[in-house]
């Protein structure tokens, strides 16, 4: 695949980050009666299964236990690689319980073919893609490799590997790790040396659970830098390759010594790591907490950053590891909400520009001993007796020469076959590369349908199980509210017959009265003298409590002064009032 620069966009783009599962292969010592099978595997969806409790995940991908190191390279980091060529940084790390195959993954059997991790099969990649590019692009392939150790950070690929380094950061170009030794790749057999010298350097120890245990978390870095020469465009791409030291319990692994202090810090950093996730994943905490392990600063790009990243969390098939691989199941579907923002890097020093102009300054000292070798051969001619001096030159623009091989060396060129050396490598990479063409078109692009396709399906499967949900709480609580207006309106009616009812009934009685008054009056007007009526109306008292016109002093003549001794004996009548409440004396108004 040709690799056009000129395609790329711009724009920030927003990546999930893939999680991808692999089961390793049962040992021959757990192959028992007892050793009942626990995961059940169906395309993507894994399901554990022990004592009738079954939980059930989903990821991109699940590699079983026959999955091939191949299987893994093309489907996970395949199409990161692409894009880190292209000037995205990436990030793969490996994730899971101790000896379950983290480093076989990452790493691999550098010495055999089939065997290669991802690691040393990126550089397969990346010198393929090379050759099969434009004339007018160069590349230079820069390589670190760190681990952390104790929280100690170490140079692996240093002479002295116990140094210990620090981590900085700095504006425009972020977190790093001061005096980490980078070195310039442009073959398999320097990827090979380098990894070589570096796994030697890492820190491993005998366990229970793996007899050549990695004690450390180890970041394997590859920087690209490609140059347009037409167009003058130069692109970044970092890929971030780490193999984390495996979590293990340790009451269960009785580990003593120092492998209980190493299981400390390793299961602490990976609790911190923990801890990052959940930050990101739940989205209300402002802070995320990159800072409190030097893990998870180095990392930071790789998680909630600008970075293309795949995590591949491994579990054992082993039923006594059951609740180690459910933890990492659990671990690994919060990982897989993290959302990355990602661009392409150009706003950097360019090693090619000042490779390039090493190389000039180099070739105009070359062209200055050139000047002067011509004028001692000259001078050699005429007198014979300056061989010393022409000696001297032709040494030092050999050594000059020389020089601007290696640097050139360095720049590697789109077409250049990079590969030739290594007959059996190469013939594994023209196949990688004429697979990856079909991948691209048919199974990557497939799996990435599929992918894109299942979550678009449990999208809609969830949005479609809540309105159905939804529906149906809405049409209970229309049907109840349908039942309230009926019995509503049933009261209205009632109530309105009621009212009707009252007002008429009122009605009748006010025409009654009318009518009495209306004979009172007539009476009053037409049969009493009219000093009558005022000497009467003087002589007379409203009654509010009876709401009746009472004659003044009635209560004190005769049998009208009625006493309520029958029911209360003598002596409890102490106050009048009881006795004489009714007819009170009032003034009249
Ligand atoms: N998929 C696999 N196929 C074949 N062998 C495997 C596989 N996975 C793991 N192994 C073997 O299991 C052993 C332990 O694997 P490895 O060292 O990679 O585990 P790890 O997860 O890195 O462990 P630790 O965290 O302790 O470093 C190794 O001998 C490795 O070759």
């Amino acid at each position: 695949m040709i690799i056009d620069l000129d395609e790329i966009p711009p724009k920030e783009e927003v990546e999930n980050v893939r999680v991808f599962i692999r089961i390793r292969p049962l040992r021959e010592s757990e192959k028992t009666l007892n050793n009942k099978r626990y995961i059940h595997l169906e395309r993507n969806v894994l399901q554990l299964l022990k004592s009738n409790i079954s939980r059930t995940f989903q990821f991109c991908k699940v590699f079983g236990e026959e999955s091939t190191q191949v299987d893994l390279y093309r489907c996970i980091a395949v199409p990161i690689v692409e894009k880190v060529l292209k000037g995205y940084n990436g990030t793969i790390f490996a994730y899971g319980q101790s000896g379950t195959g983290k480093t076989h993954t990452m790493i691999g059997d550098i010495k055999n073919s089939d065997q290669k991790g991802i690691v040393p099969n990126i550089f397969s990649h990346i010198f393929a893609q090379i050759s099969l590019a434009n004339h007018d692009i160069s590349y230079a392939v820069t390589v670190t490799y760190l681990e952390i150790y104790n929280e100690d950070i170490r140079d692996l690929l240093s002479d002295d590997p116990t140094k210990k380094l620090k981590v900085q950061e700095k504006p425009g170009v972020g977190v790093y790790v001061k005096d980490l030794l980078g070195f310039t790749v442009n073959s398999l057999e320097t990827v090979d040396e380098i990894l070589t010298k570096g796994n030697k350097n890492r820190s491993t120890g005998a366990t229970k659970l793996n007899d050549s245990s990695s004690r450390s978390h180890a970041i394997f870095t590859v920087s690209i830098e490609s140059k347009n020469k037409v167009t003058n465009k130069t692109t970044f791409g970092k890929l971030n390759l780490v193999d984390l030291a495996g979590s293990e319990r340790v009451n269960k692994t009785q580990a003593t010594g120092d492998r209980l202090r190493e299981a400390g810090k390793i299961n602490m950093s990976l609790s911190i790591l923990g801890n990052v996730i959940s930050a990101l994943v739940d989205g209300k905490s402002s802070h995320i907490p990159y800072r409190n392990s030097k893990l998870t600063r180095l990392l930071q790009d790789s998680l909630g950053g600008n970075s293309l990243t795949a995590m591949v969390a491994m579990i054992s098939p082993n039923i006594l590891d059951y609740e180690e691989s459910l933890y990492t199941l659990m671990y690994a579907d919060r990982v897989k909400h993290i959302q990355n923002r990602v661009h392409i890097n150009s706003e950097k020093q360019s090693l090619i520009d000042s490779l390039e102009s090493k190389i000039g300054e180099l070739r105009l000292q070359l062209a200055d001993l050139t000047v002067a070798e011509q004028k001692e051969k000259k001078k050699e001619r005429k007198k014979m007796n300056n061989s010393l001096e022409l000696e001297n030159i032709e040494l030092e623009k050999s050594m000059l020469e020389n020089k601007i091989y290696i640097i050139q060396k360095k720049i590697l060129v789109g077409g250049e076959n990079l590969i030739e050396k290594a007959q059996q490598q190469m013939e594994m990479l023209e196949d990688t590369a004429r697979e990856l063409e079909h991948l691209d078109s048919s199974h990557l692009l497939l799996e990435e349908i599929l992918y894109y396709k299942g979550k678009e399906k449990t999208i809609v499967e969830r949005k479609y199980a809540t309105l159905q949900e939804e529906d149906k709480e809405l049409d209970q609580r229309i049907s109840e509210s349908e039942k309230l207006m009926v019995k509503a309106t049933e009261i209205l009616v009632r109530k309105e017959c009621e009212y009707q009812n009252e007002i008429s009934s009122l009605l009748a009685t006010n025409k009654a009265l009318a009518k009495e008054m209306a004979l009172v009056n007539f009476v009053v007007n037409n049969y009493v003298p009219k000093e009558f009526i005022n000497k009467v109306k003087s002589g007379l008292l409203w009654d509010e409590d009876s709401q009746e016109w009472r004659v003044k002093g009635i209560a004190y003549c005769g049998n009208n002064m009625k006493r309520n001794e029958i029911k209360r004996k003598k002596d409890e009548i102490k106050n009048c009032d009881i006795v004489y409440f009714k007819y009170e004396h009032k003034k009249s108004t």
